[in-house]
């Protein structure tokens, strides 16, 4: 990483740790690297991931102020689709490939199945044009974009994953309907080495860049960039660039004195049930409720000490929506588990193996809300 000295979210300023020369554990019980492993610099990787986020983050701003009705579709499950996540793909996907043309592997959310059908032709010109706005006003590639281009850049998202080399995994908008909304959504792109996330990267362009829910601040100013690389810890700036600050999750240790976030959207996350936790745990506040990874943007800042995802049942967790924000708030100082007490495993494909739900907190406080977690979890059952 390429920055010297940085100020800290919370007053102190550090100084960055040395790039680590041969081998160290990481600090992470998560995803990441969990045993002793040869020292890896991913420095040039996050850069262009920072790059073609931002990028992306630009194009959904430019959207999300002029969105129209007809720029929405929906997929086959009923999840809304817009412009922005496609262009938003097909403009990661591009400067990826042009960053690392040797080797690229994309697992991407969208793909062009229904931009490919009849009367798709316009949107897909939208599309195109978006893209090729955003190259221009970047200005680093010289080159426009076809229809053509953008399908196949989309489509470059179809890798699987899994435990064998490396793979970008991309969430072109993630928290669609927060977007939709005009609430919070992010860009979030991660990469896989062998299986496990070594470094990512979350563009949250609606994220005031004080903390949420702060009486004393203002929050005017939004727009926040959030990434890590694996042992290096994780950053924050805001998305026009300027100073970058270091973050760490939140020290509470009493969780009587945690506020906790969840989903906005009760279809995502059983709202009754991380109320009873929360009870549980005798948390005073009243839960925070946002879309999108911008929640563990938020957590690896020190916003809220906790985060609970637990879906309705029979619903499956994807490797894009939690492999970014999980090095965010790892490399933080936080842990991401599910609510079996397991680590997040990204080697196994699209899809995340995992036991009822995800939580998120720091190293204090997991114990306790494991516990609440398998306990709550075994009333409802047995009051079925
Ligand atoms: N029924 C569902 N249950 C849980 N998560 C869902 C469901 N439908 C979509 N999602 C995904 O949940 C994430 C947002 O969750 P939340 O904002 O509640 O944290 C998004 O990744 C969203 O997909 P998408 O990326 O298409 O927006
Ligand atoms: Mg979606
Ligand atoms: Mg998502
Ligand atoms: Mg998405």
């Amino acid at each position: 990483m390429s920055i010297n000295w940085l100020r800290v979210v919370s007053p102190s300023i550090v100084k960055l740790p040395p790039l680590l020369p041969f081998s160290y554990s990481s600090p992470s019980s998560c995803s990441c690297f969990s045993s002793v492993v040869v020292a890896m610099s991913y420095d040039k990787e996050l850069t262009a991931a920072k790059k073609a986020a931002s990028l992306a983050a630009r194009l959904c701003q430019k959207v999300q102020k002029s969105l129209l009705q007809s720029d929405v579709q929906s997929k086959n499950d009923r999840s809304p689709v817009t412009v922005a996540d496609y262009g938003s793909q097909a403009l990661v996907s591009f400067v990826l490939q042009q960053e690392f043309p040797a080797e690229f592997s994309l697992v991407g959310e969208e793909d062009s199945k229904d931009l490919r059908k009849d009367g798709a032709q316009e949107l897909v010109e939208r599309i195109t044009k978006l893209v090729n706005d955003s190259l221009v006003s970047d200005g680093s590639y010289g080159v426009t974009l076809s229809t053509e281009d953008v399908l196949k850049a989309i489509d470059s998202g179809k890798s699987e994953g899994g435990s064998q080399g490396r793979h970008w995994v991309l969430d072109p908008i993630d928290g669609t309907k927060g977007f939709l909304r005009g609430g919070q959504y992010a860009i979030a792109l991660a990469l896989l080495d062998r299986g496990k996330v070594v470094l990512g990267v979350l563009a949250c362009p609606n994220l005031p860049l004080t903390p949420i829910n702060d009486q004393r601040s203002p929050n005017n100013e939004v727009g926040c960039l959030f990434f890590a690389e694996v042992g290096g810890g994780s950053y924050m700036q805001p998305l026009d660039g300027s100073s970058t600050v270091k973050v760490q999750v939140s020290g509470v240790e009493n969780p009587e004195e945690a506020s906790f976030f969840e989903s906005y959207e009760a279809a995502h996350s059983m709202h009754d049930l991380s109320s009873l936790i929360a009870q549980k745990l005798g948390v005073k506040a009243p839960p925070v409720r946002i879309d999108s990874q911008a929640k563990y943007g938020a957590l690896s800042r020190g916003d809220g000490a906790i985060y609970m995802r637990l879906p309705h049942k029979g619903y499956r967790e994807k490797i894009w929506d939690h492999a970014a924000g999980c090095i965010v708030v790892t490399e933080a100082g936080g842990v991401v588990m599910d609510a079996a007490g397991n680590p997040l495993d990204f080697s196994k494909g699209k899809l995340l193996d995992l036991d009822t739900g995800i939580i998120v907190t720091n190293q204090k406080l997991m114990p306790v809300l494991l516990k609440a977690v398998r306990e709550s979890l075994e009333e409802k059952a047995s009051s079925l």
